[in-house]
């Protein structure tokens, strides 16, 4: 197994966020407690790992009696609240030099996760992994749903927004990389040109492959392989055929291995220090494909882990 640089021996602190917010459909606040009754714990134990887990987070605690809509966002207060804290608990594992390992719940949650891990590592690198670019700001969403939103706030392009002045803004440009991108609305292309962010749509996957693709994405956020990643993976990322059960499935996603070699490949710098698996919403499928949408989850955190097929 690698040598992970950014960690104090071994130990992964696992974040579950049972978190549906940031989003209208229901059950991908159970994503996290099937992932861990499938029995990951165990599965990174094996691996080697030290596991810290006190529980889910009792997020539902925090929803506000009240949460009219701010301009077209959808449940601002409560996403806002619930990602403070979990913004927090990121941080606190990243300073302790445990690995941060959350299960989501929506990707409105990394609003949460990044800003906890660039509390610590402010010069770290963000690779995000999505059918979708979640940078639409508060201006430029149709749907009002938070968790296509996340990166503009990390960025501080969101403007000001009541309740969110807590997050300040963390993350440059030049920190961010997409991997997988297909379904990217009109003024979220936008942001991206304008900004200079880098993008590996599937486009670019089709034409280089992913093993080029990794190498590139690395050389761009990380070029030294010596600057400390964040990972966030939406698993809408993979192909609906691998990751069946999630709230807003794209064609023409990644294979099963692409979507493993991005995290073997991450796995292998050493570099990691925090890990997303979003938008697992075991309840839109048949229990067939649920299970696989459960295990890919699983088989992707313990290929970041170190997990390798040989
Ligand atoms: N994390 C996700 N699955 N995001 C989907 C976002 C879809 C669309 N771009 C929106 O802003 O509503
Ligand atoms: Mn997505
Ligand atoms: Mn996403």
């Amino acid at each position: 197994m690698s040598e992970y640089k950014y960690l104090k021996g071994q130990t992964v602190g696992v974040i579950g966020c049972p978190f549906s917010g940031g989003q209208p459909r229901g059950g991908v606040d159970l994503g996290p407690l099937r992932i861990i009754e499938y029995g990951l714990l165990d599965q990174l134990v094996d691996l080697g790992w030290s596991v810290e887990f006190d529980g889910h987070r009792k997020l539902d605690k925090l929803r506000p009696t009240y949460d009219p809509d701010i301009g077209k966002l959808k449940q601002p207060r409560f996403v806002s609240k619930v990602c403070r804290e979990v913004s927090k608990t990121v941080e606190s594992y990243v300073r302790k030099g445990q690995l941060a390992l959350t299960l989501g719940g929506d990707h409105s949650l990394a609003m949460g996760t990044v800003s906890g891990t660039f509390a610590v590592h402010p010069d770290a690198a963000l690779i995000w992994v999505d059918a979708h670019a979640d940078i639409n700001t508060p201006d430029t969403t149709v749907s009002g749903n938070i968790h296509g939103c996340p990166v503009s706030f990390l960025l501080g392009i969101a403007g000001k927004i009541e309740g969110f002045s807590w997050l300040k803004p963390c993350l440059k440009p030049e920190q961010l990389v997409y991997i997988g991108l297909r379904d990217v609305d009109p003024p979220e292309k936008k942001i991206l040109r304008q900004y200079g962010i880098k993008a590996f749509s599937m486009h670019e996957v089709d034409k280089y492959g992913i093993g080029k693709v990794m190498e590139m994405a690395l050389d761009h956020v990380c070029p030294g392989r010596d600057t400390p990643i964040h990972l966030s993976f939406d698993v809408d990322g993979l192909d609906p055929t691998v990751a069946p059960s999630t709230g807003t499935p794209v064609r023409g996603g990644l294979t099963f291995r692409e979507g493993h070699y991005i995290c073997e490949a991450i796995s292998e710098t050493g570099c990691l220090v925090a890990v997303d698996i979003m938008e697992v919403n075991p309840t839109l499928q048949d229990e067939v494909s649920i299970e696989e949408t459960v295990t890919v989850g699983c088989s992707l955190i313990r290929s970041c882990l170190g997990e390798t097929l040989l």
